[in-house]
């Protein structure tokens, strides 16, 4: 217990900059930019009162990570000038070989955390200007990273692997997952208000502008879809999910593309942006008469039916489904397109309770819970950087 210490968590996404800053256990300011890319949407709330400052950030701040990060940071002093940040948590999405459990950060780990960069161009870049930036306006605050992929590292070794050749492995081409500071906060959520799903097989869609899904077997993660990069597993915003790896060198030899063109292609250009044509946005593709719209979120869902099926058989079961992430736990179209026609795996969807986003969504004889939680990487985060504090 820590009662006076403050601690700033920034959480730079890919399309999104999420921040709270924290006195001891409780949320003072909360606040993000969100639409990075897209349609920029800002906001900025006291956490004690609700109350709304979004004018302490302009639609200009929207523009990129950059201009977000830098308005993120203006807005924080001048609102809470009169406090002295203690300690600042950042999400830092890849971990890679070196970092299986949340660091202090120093110059070293700052150098290793740039050499990921090519494996998370979407995220590290952003996580690693979040770092330098938040030393310079705050000297004197302990700073800690908080990896994406350490929930995953205790993955048995099948689920680790490619079938590559063994050296690859050993030099670090793994499947290290991501969104694990979400699981990890769903892991602990489901501890404290549903004990008996915690200890057993819970699959968790963590759907937002980078979506995945993770295993969890007594609160471990086991399998993730995401792999080696954020690019594997399910459709995302602007990104392919599985792919043959065929496709790329096809686009390699074939088409002449060179790495940054296919680079650019697979994170940037496709996912539900590619297939629709028309945004990355699922609010703005469920509002769409378009039948490639309908097409790319047909194609999401059912890439999610799948892994669901999957993963059900990974744990040798199924006894809950957590819905999360901006799309997780906002749409109840997709929530509802993937919970159709479950019976048969013991998942029966309530459509009342679906569509106002209830808590549990399933019908009460549904052999399989399916539950919305709100996910909070700040407050994963938070507990990461206070218990490095204190050792
Ligand atoms: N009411 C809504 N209906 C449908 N989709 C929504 C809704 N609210 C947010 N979303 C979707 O959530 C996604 C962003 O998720 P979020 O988890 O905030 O992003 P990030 O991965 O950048 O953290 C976007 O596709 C957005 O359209
Ligand atoms: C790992 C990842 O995809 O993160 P985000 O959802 O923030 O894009
Ligand atoms: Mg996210």
């Amino acid at each position: 217990m820590s009662p006076n210490i403050t601690t700033l968590v920034l959480n730079c996404g890919s399309s999104s900059i999420k921040f709270t800053l924290y006195e001891g256990a409780n949320g003072r300011l909360h606040g993000q930019v969100s639409g990075l890319g897209t349609s920029p949407r800002i906001e900025l709330k006291d956490a004690r009162s609700g109350k709304k400052l979004d004018d302490a950030l302009s639609a200009a701040d929207g523009q990129d990570h950059r201009h977000a990060l830098q308005a993120v940071l203006a807005a924080i002093s001048a609102t809470c000038g009169d406090l002295k940040v203690d300690a600042v948590g950042h999400r830092v999405v890849h971990g890679g070989h070196p970092f299986v459990a949340p660091v202090a950060v120093d110059d070293s780990v700052i150098l290793d955390l740039e050499a990921l960069i090519p494996l998370a161009p979407l995220h590290q870049p952003h996580n690693v200007a979040g770092i330098l930036a938040a030393r310079q306006a705050f000297p004197d605050a302990f700073q800690a990273a908080c990896f994406d992929t350490a929930f995953h590292r205790d993955h048995p070794w099948v689920n680790d692997t490619f079938a590559l050749p063994r050296e690859l492995y050993e030099e670090g081409v793994r499947r290290y997952g991501f969104h694990g500071l979400s699981y990890e906060y769903i892991a602990s959520h489901l501890a404290d208000q549903h004990p008996d799903l915690f200890r057993g097989r819970v699959v968790v869609a963590h759907l937002g502008n980078g979506a995945s899904m993770c295993a969890l077997q007594a609160g471990r993660s086991i399998d993730s879809t995401m792999g080696f990069t954020a690019l594997d597993g399910l459709p995302m915003g602007t990104r392919t999910g599985q792919l043959d790896p065929g496709v790329v060198l096809y686009l390699l030899t074939t088409k002449g593309m060179t790495g940054a063109e296919i680079s650019d292609l697979l994170y940037k250009k496709s996912g539900l942006l590619g297939l629709s044509g028309i945004s990355s946005d699922m609010r703005t593709l469920s509002e769409s008469p378009s039948a490639e719209a309908r097409k790319a979120i047909d194609y999401f869902v059912f890439r999610i039916r799948r892994e669901i099926g999957a993963m059900a058989s990974v744990l040798g079961g199924l006894d809950a489904v957590v819905f999360t992430g901006g799309i997780g736990e906002h749409s109840a179209l997709v929530r509802s397109e993937v919970c159709a026609n479950q019976d048969w795996l013991g998942m029966e969807i309530d459509t009342a309770l679906n569509a106002s986003a209830e808590a549990v969504i399933s019908k009460h004889t549904s052999r399989v819970k399916i539950l919305v939680v709100p996910t909070n990487e700040e407050e994963m985060i938070r507990r990461h950087t206070l218990s490095l504090l204190q050792a």
